[in-house]
């Protein structure tokens, strides 16, 4: 892999020899990959390369069999994407996970919605919805998000863009350490994807690490930092859209050229 882009820096992110097997069919073979900080880390492959079975064992959705993940130069072990979650490591999934007739800021704040203080003692409190509305577009005003003004319109009547960016303003928002986002842009439009493309730059620029998996070359190379090629459950090469054009890409992914 190419060192040379991100120095002597530590990995935010770190997988070393990754194996995961579905009784005979082998996901990943001993995969590895690192993630920077401040960067855009697109994950590249093949139908079948591992490239989702690879997410899932960075989000906690699947437990590898073998190898290990660092956080920070931390291992971690992650049984559930809850535990992922907790330290930091948010996951958009392709089928995105947001609640259609809730409003902006309460998706924004689905599952940690904030609480008013009760009475002493009392467990059940009721949702503080202005406060969460507030801090919606604070976090919004912060990740650079101008497309979603009013965070009281309910998600289901946004466009398709539009909630693609709640999903990942979800993700990005509260200092999470890591996004990963898979295939956000498949579903959507030349104009909105472009958006998110530019929300994804945005993180970037703001300090939050992001892992995007995607099959678009053309997006891949305009907002990537780095390339991580994978090829039959393993790492084929880490490239840089500087150092190799989409065909050597293609390439390696087909196992046509290495790196
Ligand atoms: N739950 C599962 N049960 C059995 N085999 C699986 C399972 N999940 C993945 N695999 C196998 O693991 C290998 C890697 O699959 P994976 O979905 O990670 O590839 P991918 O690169 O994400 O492919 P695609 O681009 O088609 O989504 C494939 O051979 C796949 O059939």
């Amino acid at each position: 892999m190419s060192t040379d882009e991100s120095g002597s820096r530590e990995p935010i992110l770190q997988a070393t020899g990754l194996v995961k097997t579905y009784g005979r069919v082998v996901g990943l073979d001993g995969v590895d990959l690192d993630l920077y900080p401040g960067e855009v880390l697109a994950v590249i492959g093949d139908n079948g390369a591992g490239k989702s079975t690879l997410i899932k064992c960075l989000t906690g959705a699947e437990i590898p069999n073998e190898g290990e993940i660092r956080l920070e130069g931390r291992r971690v072990q992650f049984k559930r994407p809850q535990d992922a979650r907790a330290l930091g490591i948010e996951t958009v999934y392709q089928t995105l996970a947001v609640s259609p007739a809730l409003d902006i800021a309460a998706n924004l704040f689905l599952g940690r919605e904030l609480r008013k203080p009760g009475p002493l003692g009392t467990v059940l409190r009721a949702v503080d919805v202005k406060r969460m509305r507030q801090r919606a577009k604070e976090e919004l005003a912060e990740l650079g998000i101008t497309t979603l003004q009013d965070v009281t319109v309910p998600v289901e009547n946004l466009s398709g863009g539009q909630r693609q960016a709640v999903a990942v303003a979800r993700a990005a928002a509260f200092g999470s350490k890591v996004v990963v986002l898979d295939e956000p842009t498949a579903a959507l439009g030349v104009r909105e994807s472009r958006q998110v493309l530019e929300l994804i730059a945005s993180l970037r620029d703001r300090g939050v690490p992001v892992i995007l998996i995607s099959h678009n070359m053309p997006q891949v190379f305009e907002v990537a930092d780095r390339i991580h090629i994978q090829r039959l459950g393993k790492r084929a090469a880490t490239i840089t859209p500087r150092s190799h054009s989409m065909t050597d890409a293609v390439a390696i992914m087909t196992g046509a050229a290495r790196a």
